[in-house]
C-alpha cells in the first residue's frame, strides 16, 4: 500500500516530472549526482519547498492537510542541522514531540536508545562531534514517531559502524508499518539496505525500481559518468567506481 504518491513533481529548473510512490514497510533510496535534485524532492515532501504537480499522503493531497497533522505524519531530517542555542541532547530530541504538543518521555528515550545517544542526554549538543550531533538530530525525528521518515543523507557524517547501525535501524523502523525515504551517495550501502531505488539525473527520474534494475552499468554511466564495478550477489553487495 502507498504511503506517499508523487505525481509529476516539478520545481523550476531543478526537478521535472518526477512520479513515484513510497510503499508501506519500505526503504526507498534516492540516488543521484550532486545537484541532481535529491534534496529538492525531499524538501517538497517535507513541505518546505513549493512545487508543481501533486503529492498525496495516504489518499489526501499533502497541501490540503493541516500543517500540524502533516508534521505528525512526516518527519524530516535535513542534510545538516544546527541549534541556535546550546540545548542539551535531551531537549533537542524532545523538540521532535512539538507536532504532538507533548513531551512523551518514552518516545524520547526510545529515540535516544535507537540512535545510541542515551549516555549524552545531559550534554550540550554543541559539545558533541559532528557525527555524534548527526545521530542526535536523527533521534529528534524518531521521537516524533512519524509514519513517513524522510532523511537527507543520514549517514554522510557517520563512521562505518554507525552507518550500518543507522541504516539497519531505519530499515527496522520502516518495517513497523512506516516508510523511509533517504538520499544516499554510497551505492554499496544503498544496495544493501534499500528495498527500492530512485535514480535522479539533472532533475529527472532516470530509473526507479528494485536495486538490480537501477544499479546497472548504463544507469551509473549516465547518472555519474563512472564505469562501475557492480557485484550485487556478494555479501555485502559492492558498487564502486573502477
Ligand atoms: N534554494 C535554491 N534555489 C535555487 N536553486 C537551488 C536551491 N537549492 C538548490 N538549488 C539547485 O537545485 C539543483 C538541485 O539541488 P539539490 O540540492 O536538490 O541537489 P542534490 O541532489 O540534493 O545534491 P547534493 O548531492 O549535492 O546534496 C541544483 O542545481 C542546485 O544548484
Amino acid at each position: 500500500m502507498e504511503l506517499i504518491r508523487i505525481h509529476q513533481l516539478g520545481v523550476d529548473q531543478r526537478l521535472q516530472d518526477v512520479s513515484l510512490s513510497l510503499h508501506r514497510g519500505e526503504v526507498l533510496g534516492i540516488l543521484g549526482a550532486n545537484g541532481a535534485g535529491k534534496s529538492t524532492m525531499l524538501h517538497c515532501l517535507a513541505g518546505i519547498e513549493d512545487y508543481r504537480g501533486e503529492i498525496f499522503l495516504h489518499d489526501q493531497r499533502l497541501d490540503k492537510i493541516p500543517e500540524r497533522r502533516r508534521a505528525q505524519q512526516i518527519g524530516f531530517l535535513p542534510q545538516s542541522s544546527q541549534s541556535a542555542w546550546a540545548l542539551s541532547v535531551h531537549d533537542v530530541i524532545s523538540l521532535g514531540r512539538l507536532p504532538w504538543g507533548d513531551t512523551n518521555a518514552e518516545a524520547v528515550a526510545q529515540a535516544a536508545a535507537a540512535t545510541g545517544v542515551t549516555d549524552w542526554l545531559e550534554r550540550p549538543i554543541d559539545r558533541l562531534s559532528g557525527g555524534q550531533q548527526a545521530r542526535v538530530w536523527l533521534a529528534r525525528v524518531l521521537a516524533g514517531q512519524p509514519r513517513v521518515l524522510l532523511a537527507d543523507e543520514p549517514v554522510a557524517s557517520l563512521d562505518l559502524s554507525q552507518q550500518q547501525h543507522v541504516l539497519q535501524m531505519l530499515r527496522d523502523y520502516a518495517r513497523n508499518d512506516c516508510g523511509v525515504m533517504l538520499s544516499i551517495h554510497d551505492l554499496s550501502l544503498a544496495a544493501r539496505y534499500c528495498d527500492r531505488l530512485c535514480l535522479l539525473h539533472e532533475g529527472r527520474l532516470l530509473a526507479l525500481g528494485p536495486v538490480a534494475e537501477v544499479l546497472t552499468h548504463d544507469n551509473l554511466q549516465r547518472a555519474f559518468g563512472i564505469d562501475a564495478h557492480i557485484d550485487l550477489e556478494s555479501q555485502p553487495p559492492i558498487v564502486m567506481p573502477r
